[in-house]
């Protein structure tokens, strides 16, 4: 088979996947060069850890489980994209598509008059930081073109989770992610604390301002206390500087011993999510102030996601740099962290830049 009629079948199959609007993911792990799927051939499964110990599929959880509802996939059809992906496709039923809005989308004027405005009054609120992010609405050409879509984000981003989600009751999500929320191993759990942005540096130098190294110290902190409450043992390394994409993040990585004590994981799971890099300090106070001033809901922006193996290993990702997508509209959601110290327009850059990673594929 030539490359060309290979690359056409898979983007039909995609394409054709989306358009029945069945359950089903694409996913490549961060350095892996395989993309893997899984398709589910039922709609209405109740997402709970226990049905799900000890089963092959993958989860996508919203920022708020409160308003959405967090969806599991099962994997009645698994394996490296494309082998057989075509006849999981075709062997489906179809699904009506809900009709959906695009989320509201706020003006860079509004978006500075309501940051200035948060910021002096953060302490007053009670915040140490919460994170303020936006939708960003782009056009492009239709569901066919997703599976190139797609493609160029797993070529651009070797280090990142990249997939593709569609469900008849979320509709359908792309993204290319540079943060772990919990990977559990046979006998250990890795996280990271990732926070701090900057622009990628063509020298790969980077200095780190005190305002990011302290945005991202109070994530480690958050961190290394819920492990010490939850009596793990641990070690950590950094921080560092991570590229992803066209910026730079300051990350610190946690390893963690455990004897895969599913309870305990998911206490440690539940107690992460969201964690502050996404959320903020305090938490239920950030969400909450978060619910009131943003003009958009998150869904699944700032939720988590990943595959999750009958042995009881996972992989879940921080659903970041991700985009919605409709028929004839995306809507890429980004944020990032607000301190005291933050300055509004140079935050409204920042999510310009982050924003870049899923537009530099859409040209
Ligand atoms: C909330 C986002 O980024 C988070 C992750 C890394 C760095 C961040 C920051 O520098 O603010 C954010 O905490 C986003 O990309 O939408």
């Amino acid at each position: 088979m030539t490359y060309v009629w290979a690359e056409f079948m898979k983007a039909k199959s995609v394409h054709l996947a989306l358009e029945k609007n069945i359950p089903f993911v694409l996913y490549r792990l961060p350095g892996s060069n395989d993309i893997q799927y899984i398709v589910d051939s039922e709609l209405k499964r109740d997402f709970n850890w226990n049905e799900i110990k000890g089963k092959n599929g993958f989860i996508f959880y919203p920022f708020d489980s409160q308003h959405h509802d967090p969806v599991w996939l099962e994997a009645s059809k698994a394996g490296t994209f494309p082998d057989n992906f075509e006849d999981a496709v075709s062997g489906s039923d179809q699904y009506e598509r809900n009709s959906v809005e695009a989320p509201h989308s706020i003006s860079e004027d509004e978006y500075i008059a309501t940051l200035h405005e948060a910021i002096l009054n953060l302490r007053e609120n009670g915040l140490q930081k919460f994170i303020f992010s936006r939708v960003q609405i782009e056009e492009y050409g239709g569901f066919e073109h997703l599976w190139s879509l797609y493609k160029a984000l797993t070529d651009k981003y070797k280090n990142a989770f990249v997939y593709l989600f569609n469900h008849p009751t979320t509709g359908t999500w792309m993204g290319a992610t540079p943060e772990t929320l919990l990977t559990q191993n046979e006998n250990s759990l890795e996280t990271v604390s990732l926070a701090g942005t900057q622009p990628k540096s063509e020298r790969g130098k980077y200095t780190w301002e005190e305002k990011e190294a302290e945005e991202q110290q109070y994530v480690s902190d958050y961190i290394e206390e819920l492990l010490q409450d939850l009596n793990f043992q641990y070690a950590i390394e950094g921080p560092a500087t991570i590229e992803a994409g066209p910026v730079a993040h300051l990350m610190s990585k946690f390893r963690i011993k455990s004897n895969n004590e599913w309870d305990k994981t998911l206490d440690l799971l539940n107690e992460l999510h969201p964690t502050p890099a996404v959320c903020g300090l305090p938490k239920d106070r950030a969400e909450e102030y978060i619910q009131k001033i943003e003009k958009h809901d998150r869904k699944f922006y700032t939720g988590y996601l990943g595959p999750i193996n009958e042995d009881g290993t996972f992989r879940m990702f921080v659903n970041l740099r991700c985009m919605e997508i409709f028929e004839n509209s995306l809507a890429l959601y980004v944020g990032g962290g607000i301190t005291s110290d933050s300055s509004p327009e140079s935050e409204w850059k920042e999510t310009q830049l982050k924003a870049e990673t899923l537009k530099a594929v859409l040209l």
